[in-house]
């Protein structure tokens, strides 16, 4: 078993920051005498090879360099293991992203040095996951932030066009693809409770903060064994612009059109047949029907 980190730089994140930072960073672990292999990731979903290759050497303690999406991949290759041993494995993060989503529910840093600082300290939360599993397909997909269908979905699609505008790249996606959305036709079946027909998004999340700060769930917390959900069937880009400061302080979620639940586990039926995407943690995973459970406090993450 190794004591070293292994360290994974998604050179791409940040719109290409990351490798841009990467040699101070290099030059700051070093600096807060942190042993360490790294390696950069050549292409899309690399960083799952790379860390199952890491895993195999003996590594335990893991190091993202990236955005979310990176995040996303690390926790992809960790579950997907299916090992018993995966509870000795710790995550830490330095933030490159261009929404950073997910550091901001534990307060990380963007500046890599208390990053670093943070790391070093090993303090380590036992985060829930959810589980995602795509019918059609039955690919299974594991999230540690936020998934959605429908609206939200359509606008991941889009932000990549967006992303030179940083975490503003998600409220543009929204606000120009509002009126040209078209809405699916879901069953949404959790608990005791049906909800069907016409709707604009559904939002399944774990940690508070998604499309580049925004809170679109309320209450969430991401040790509770339940996801924090919203559905919406409508809304007007009138209302949305006037909720805007909303969107990013989670008031948002108080409108009466705006409906908040909470469940360890949903199944969701697409009934129409026109592609309705599904994101998990900003990066497009499929269209079509799912169903989601929670697994309870499943990876480690080091947080301050
Ligand atoms: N070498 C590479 N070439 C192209 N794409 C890559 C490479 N390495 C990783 N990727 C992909 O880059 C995508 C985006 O990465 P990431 O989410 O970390 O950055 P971001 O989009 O800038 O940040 P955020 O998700 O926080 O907005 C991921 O889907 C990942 O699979």
């Amino acid at each position: 078993m190794s004591t070293k980190w292994f360290v994974v730089v998604n050179p791409t994140s940040g719109n290409g920051i990351s490798k841009k930072k990467w040699p101070k960073i290099y030059k700051e672990l070093n600096h807060q005498n942190i042993e360490f292999e790294f390696a950069f990731t050549a292409y899309e979903k690399h960083s799952i090879k790379l860390i199952h290759q890491a895993i195999n050497k003996g590594y335990k303690k893991l190091i993202c360099v990236g955005g979310d999406g990176t995040i996303h991949n690390f926790v992809n290759a960790v579950l997907s293991l299916n090992s018993k041993n995966i509870s000795n494995i710790k995550i830490g993060i330095i933030p490159i992203g261009t929404g950073n989503d997910w550091v901001k529910t534990y307060h990380i840093s963007k500046n890599y040095k208390e990053a670093i600082k943070v790391i070093k300290a090993e303090k380590i939360i036992q985060q829930d996951i959810g589980k995602l599993n795509i019918k059609e397909t039955g690919k299974e997909i594991y999230f540690n932030n936020l998934a959605g269908i429908g609206f939200d979905g359509y606008v991941v699609n889009k932000v990549h066009k967006y992303k030179h505008l940083g975490f503003l790249a998600y409220l543009t996606g929204a606000l120009v693809s509002l009126t040209t959305y078209k809405k699916s036709n879901l069953e949404i079946k959790f608990n005791k409770t049906v909800l069907k027909g016409k709707a604009l998004a559904l939002l399944i999340g774990i940690c508070k903060y998604s499309g580049g700060g925004m809170q679109l769930t309320q209450n969430a917390n991401s040790t509770d064994g339940l996801f924090d959900i919203t559905y919406v069937k409508n809304i007007s880009l009138l209302t949305l612009l006037k909720n805007i400061k909303g969107l990013f302080n989670g008031k948002i979620t108080h409108l009466k059109i705006i409906k908040n639940y909470k469940s360890s586990e949903l199944k969701i039926t697409v009934l129409d047949t026109q592609d309705t995407y599904i994101q998990a943690d900003g990066e497009i995973i499929g269209s079509g029907s799912f169903s989601v459970s929670i697994v309870p406090k499943s990876i480690n993450f080091i947080v301050p």
